[in-house]
């Protein structure tokens, strides 16, 4: 490669926030019992318990990504007066620049990868092929973008039409109770009985890496290119880094991959990390492991990045994924008191209340698991609570998530590596096993499943397969509902169908009967 690397190591992060499984039960808003705290740290002493008043409650939210649209629909369904404040648009991050955009590229770059391994399945198309697989980055981006504002008009149109009034505009606590908006027309105050932050995160910006737009870019800006970078550099091999590098090595991208760890995807199940390296590997992109950026400059239409230990790493473009900050600035936190970690975010229990009667959060901003689907559930667990109606808190131990890599990485529950502590064995079976894989050309992914010694009751599964995402629900249901392998083995699967690999490895996890001998 002739441009190269440095060492470091942070610590590992867990994919799954600290947190413990619910009491199960729903429970009223108003009479709601001490939920536990959740995420990065917990509310002080003293968390005030819920208005259980449903009908002519002001409810005003800030910010329109998952977090608070959903939050803002059940509050409307619980007879609330609502008002969102939005600075952007409607679907929030989630829908316009981060989950969105970012799962269209990488929908794109699958069939890119479907015509490239036509080949292997006896489908040659020849000269055609290589005519075929020119990407138009201009064009993909301009669908990506187009779908994700027609997303974020429809959210909109759901929340006119329920009711819901949207301010275009930037909020911040005024007090305890009251939310201001600045718009282009002046500031407007609104009075609240029930405030939910739901503000969400940005991208972390290195001093000494700052995107211009061009050429080097956050994750947000990489829809404004119109040509496939000939070179570009990823910085962290987090969920983010991990993604796009995959996704752009399978548009064609020659792509580098500066990891500041000994493995990509660090606190993600190891096996899966490690197939991962080696389908990328195999697909043009170069890992520099325990690697840290330092810097990110400009060298005409070059990128330099240097790393801790002065090696230097050139290309035609760089992305930065070194994580986000969520976004508490000027939001007026301190002067309504509501406390936030070290890290800036606003710390919340598990049915999302601040440490401010009145006040919650939810999504990045919290910090707890920053998934859209967390987003949602924490903003609608506080409309529940804050108006009275029967709420769960939140359990982070049942949130099922994706990486989206080709292979997709999907897990719930526990790790293997957390199973020695938790009185748990593991099972984990090749993909390349199974009739269906064999027919669809898959030669390489697993289905690893974890269950407790004596019960048999599920903890926890990985799934590396495409379409794991949609894999993993059934494990999932199992774990929300405290099955057993014996469950799962005995529910029928289709033949031929991925599916049977996760019976098969409910079926090798079943305890035999001991013998009367041995018991
Ligand atoms: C590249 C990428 C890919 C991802 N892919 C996935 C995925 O596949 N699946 C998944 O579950 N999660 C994914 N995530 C995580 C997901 O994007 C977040 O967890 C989710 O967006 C959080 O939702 P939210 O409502 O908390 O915040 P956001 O979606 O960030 O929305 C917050 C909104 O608040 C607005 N706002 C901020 N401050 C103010 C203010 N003062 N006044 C008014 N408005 C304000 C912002 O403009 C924004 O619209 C991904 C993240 C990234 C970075
Ligand atoms: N498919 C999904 O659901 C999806 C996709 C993307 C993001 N997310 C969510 O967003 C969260 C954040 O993910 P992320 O990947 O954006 O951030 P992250 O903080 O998880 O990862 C950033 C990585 O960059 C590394 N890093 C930091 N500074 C560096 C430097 N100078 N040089 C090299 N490496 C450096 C860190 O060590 C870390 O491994 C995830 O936990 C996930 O919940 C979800």
């Amino acid at each position: 490669m002739g441009r190269m690397t440095a060492p470091s190591s942070p610590s590992p992060t867990s994919p799954t926030s600290p947190g413990n499984p619910s009491s199960g039960e729903p429970v009223r808003g108003g009479a709601a019992p001490t939920p536990e705290a959740v995420g990065p740290g917990s509310p002080s002493a003293g968390v005030a318990g819920a208005s259980a008043t449903r009908h002519g409650s002001d409810v005003v939210i800030v910010g329109g990504g998952p977090g608070g649209y959903e939050a803002a629909l059940v509050a409307r369904q619980l007879g609330a007066s609502v008002t969102l404040v939005e600075r952007a648009g409607l679907g929030g991050s989630a829908v316009l620049t981060d989950v969105v955009p970012s799962k269209t590229l990488i929908a794109t770059a699958e069939w890119r990868a479907f015509v490239e391994n036509a080949e292997e399945l006896g489908i040659h198309v020849g000269e055609l092929r290589h005519a075929a697989l020119n990407v138009d980055l201009g064009e993909v981006n301009t669908r990506v973008l187009a779908l994700a504002r027609q997303q974020s008009r429809d959210i909109r149109g759901k929340l006119e039409r329920d009711g819901i009034r949207i301010v275009d505009g930037v909020g911040h606590l005024a007090d305890a109770s009251t939310v201001v908006a600045t718009t282009p027309d002046g500031e407007e105050h609104l009075p609240a009985d029930v405030i939910l932050l739901a503000t969400g995160a940005s991208p972390r910006v290195l001093p000494t890496a700052v995107p211009d737009g061009e050429r080097i870019l956050t994750w947000t800006q990489v829809y404004n290119l119109d040509a496939l970078p000939e070179r570009l550099i990823v910085v962290g091999s987090g969920v983010t880094g991990a993604e796009f590098a995959g996704a752009f090595g399978a548009l064609g991208c020659e792509v580098v991959l500066v990891s500041s760890r000994d493995q990509v995807l660090p606190g993600y199940d190891s096996d899966a990390a490690a197939l991962i390296e080696e389908v990328f590997r195999r697909r043009n992109i170069t890992i520099v492991a325990r690697a840290r950026a330092e810097s990110a400059v400009r060298q005409g239409d070059e990128v330099v990045v240097t790393l801790s230990d002065g090696r230097t790493v050139t290309g035609s473009h760089c992305l930065l994924a070194v994580g986000g900050v969520p976004n508490t600035a000027e939001l007026g936190l301190a002067e309504a008191g509501v406390a936030t970690s070290h890290s800036g975010h606003v710390l919340v229990d598990r049915v999302s209340r601040t440490t401010v009667r009145g006040i919650y959060a939810a999504g990045d901003v919290t910090g707890v698991m920053p998934l859209a689907s967390v987003a949602a559930t924490q903003g609608r667990i506080a409309m529940w609570h804050a108006l009275g109606d029967a709420v769960s808190p939140l359990d982070v131990r049942k949130v099922p998530s994706t990486i989206f890599t080709e292979p997709e990485i999907a897990s719930v529950g526990i790790s293997e590596a957390e199973a020695p502590e938790r009185d748990a064995r593991v099972v984990t079976i090749p993909l390349a096993r199974n009739p269906r894989a064999k027919m669809l050309g898959i030669t390489e992914g697993f289905v690893k499943l974890i269950c407790r010694n004596n019960s048999g009751t599920v903890l926890g599964g990985v799934i590396v397969s495409p379409r794991a995402s949609e894999l993993i629900h059934s494990i999932t249901i199992a774990i929300a509902n405290r099955r057993t392998v014996d469950q799962i083995a005995s529910a029928m699967t289709i033949y031929p169908s991925l599916s049977g690999t996760i019976a098969e490895a409910a079926r090798q996890l079943h305890s035999p009967v001991p013998e009367p001998d041995e018991e």
